[in-house]
């Protein structure tokens, strides 16, 4: 992504490599029909990955996208400095409110990169607000059950998200349990976009559920 293009956090991809396989896709696979379906960013999110085999795909990843479509490693700065020392286009990091802190990890990651930050209750959105790490976006959820992640935070439903994101100037994407029949309902409750893991990395044709996800946010009116 370059500098001076804007973050289009619609159609937010988080990986899982495990639910790929399960699937029968690689995950570059994923990725790339993925993206060729509409995907506007791809948070790479591997938990049981070593740094060495998380480096090397976001790498991969990174070289495989387009420029406008953003590239986010999730929690580890190390990882994501490596990358780009290794002229790897890799763009900004997702941390979550144990990770981090992110006014430090912005002044690692230097001030053009993107930050991402968890935030789902109305404190932790002040806080972001305020926070001299310049976020640029919240993840707030989960907004409905997940079993993608076992300790999602409490599902809090379409209207409460609605509420916390009309309470924060920043960007806010909703995450966890979205499906095909959300989308619509989030972008009318003022999201800035809709981030999925199983949605994409379980179905059966990645590419098709990415294109009709995509579908459903520029329908939606
Ligand atoms: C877009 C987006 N929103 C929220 C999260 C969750 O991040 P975090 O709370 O740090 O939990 P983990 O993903 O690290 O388990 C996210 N990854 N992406
Ligand atoms: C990473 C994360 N953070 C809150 S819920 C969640 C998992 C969302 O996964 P899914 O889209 O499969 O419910
Ligand atoms: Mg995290």
């Amino acid at each position: 992504m370059s500098l001076d293009s804007s973050l289009d956090l619609s159609l937010y991809l988080v990986t899982d490599t495990a639910l790929a396989t399960a699937a029968g896709h690689p995950i570059l696979t994923v990725v790339r029909e993925a993206v060729a379906g509409g995907v506007t960013v791809v948070q790479l999110r591997e938990k049981n990955a070593t740094a060495r085999e998380f480096l090397d795909l976001v790498c991969r990843v990174a070289e495989a996208v387009p420029d406008e479509v953003a590239v986010i490693v999730n929690d580890r700065v190390d990882v994501f400095l490596a990358a780009r020392r290794l002229g790897v286009p890799v763009d900004g990091i997702h941390l979550g409110q144990s990770d981090l802190p992110p006014a430090l990890a912005r002044e690692l990651i230097g001030p053009d990169a993107v930050l991402g930050l968890s935030a789902s209750t109305p404190e932790q959105l002040i806080e972001a607000e305020n926070d001299p790490g310049a976020i640029d976006y919240v993840g707030i959820g989960a907004l409905h059950a997940t079993t993608t992640k076992t300790d999602a935070p409490r599902p809090l439903g379409l209207e409460a998200f609605a509420a916390l994101a009309a309470s924060t100037r920043l960007p806010a994407v909703a995450i966890g349990g979205i499906g095909r029949a959300d989308i619509a309902p989030l972008r009318r409750a003022g999201a800035a976009g809709a981030a999925v893991v199983s949605a994409i990395c379980s179905a059966a044709s990645p590419g098709d559920a990415a294109r009709e996800l995509a579908s459903e946010w520029r329908n939606a009116r």
